[in-house]
């Protein structure tokens, strides 16, 4: 709370609704229709803030979970109001993973009346559950994840596919896949040794299941923040949320869709990819506006950005 005291002792004003935010965050509510695992709000007008919410079964990933995820994102893709996102989960953990009940009608009884048929089936299945993380990478507006309590199997996945995470002193995270028998297939094994540097420790987390405490998972570079409790985790996750819908929605947006593309190729790929991005891109209004305002010393903050 001190983060947010500060900030908002700095601007009343603009401070006052998301400091009532974060106190409503505490209240009661369930999701939000249509959605039956996710609550969506939007704490100012251009951030949506997306809690999974399933509290009394721990979040855990239900059939309902993996399509509505892909609903919410693609609608949050096309919001022109929305500049960032942010994850968190309700209730005593972020999320326990896959739904351990719900997984055997869909995942372990794959449809078809033969060998071929059934493996064509569950290779649908496995795609289109992997869809449900990679909608977040796909999304251009960045997307902040907020971690309490437990991140279990699919939870990893999930949050390998955001931008930014952060976690509070109590979290924990686990690759839970081995230990149910499976080898992660919905992101995890791709996305974790891009963002942890270490090889050989992505293989033991992975390999063994073993879990990972908040101090090892900020030295290792999973999170880059951590808090002593989830309010003050709120409260972060909302400052650089508005730091970056405050900035020109076509750099921050640019700036992720070219950060993703050049993860995943050669820095001569990356430079031609962000050389054709930017022959349209930088011919925004915004570059003029931005570089005016540095000019007379003023924060980005201070101007007014077009929605994209
Ligand atoms: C193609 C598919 C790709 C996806 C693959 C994904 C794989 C994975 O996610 S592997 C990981 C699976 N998850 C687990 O193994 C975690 C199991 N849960 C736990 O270990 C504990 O619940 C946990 C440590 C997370 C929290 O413990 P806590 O004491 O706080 O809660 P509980 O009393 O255990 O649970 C409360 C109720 O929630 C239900 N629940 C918890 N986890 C799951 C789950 N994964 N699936 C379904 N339901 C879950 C639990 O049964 C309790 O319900 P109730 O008895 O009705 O109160």
């Amino acid at each position: 709370m001190t983060l947010i005291r500060s900030a908002f002792m700095q601007n009343r004003r603009l401070w006052l609704p998301v400091l009532n935010y974060i106190r409503a965050m505490s209240s009661e509510g369930g999701p939000t229709s249509p959605f039956s695992t996710l609550s969506i709000s939007h704490p100012t007008e251009a951030i949506t803030h997306v809690e999974l919410h399933r509290p009394e079964k721990r979040n855990a990933m239900n059939r309902a979970f993996w399509s509505e995820m892909v609903d919410c994102f693609t609608q949050i893709a096309d919001d022109s109001e929305c500049r960032v996102v942010i994850v968190s989960g309700a209730g005593k953990i972020f999320t326990a993973g896959i739904d351990l009940m719900d997984m055997a009608s869909d995942v372990l009884q794959p449809e078809g009346d033969d060998i071929a048929r059934t493996s064509w089936n569950l290779r649908r299945i496995i795609s289109k559950y992997q869809e449900t993380f990679s909608v977040i990478e796909k999304c251009p507006k960045p997307v902040v994840v907020a971690v309490h309590g437990a991140c279990v199997g699919g939870g990893v996945d999930l949050i390998t596919a955001c931008d930014i995470r952060l976690c509070t002193q109590d979290a924990w995270f686990q690759v839970k896949e081995v230990d149910i028998g499976l080898a992660a297939d919905v992101g995890t094994l791709q996305r974790l040794p891009k963002v942890i540097g270490s090889r050989s420790l992505v293989n033991e987390l992975a390999l063994t299941a073993r879990k990972m405490y908040s101090d090892e998972a900020k030295n290792s570079g999973l999170v880059s923040r951590v808090f002593p409790d989830k309010e003050s985790m709120m409260a972060g996750a909302l400052e650089l949320a508005g730091e970056m819908a405050a900035r020109s929605p076509v750099a921050v947006q640019g700036t992720k869709m070219n950060l993703i593309y050049s993860r995943d190729h050669s820095v001569a790929e990356g430079l031609q990819y962000m050389a054709t991005w930017n022959m349209s891109m930088l011919q925004t209004q915004d570059v003029m506006k931005s570089a005016q305002a540095a000019m007379e010393k003023k924060s980005p903050k201070e101007v007014t950005f077009s929605k994209l």
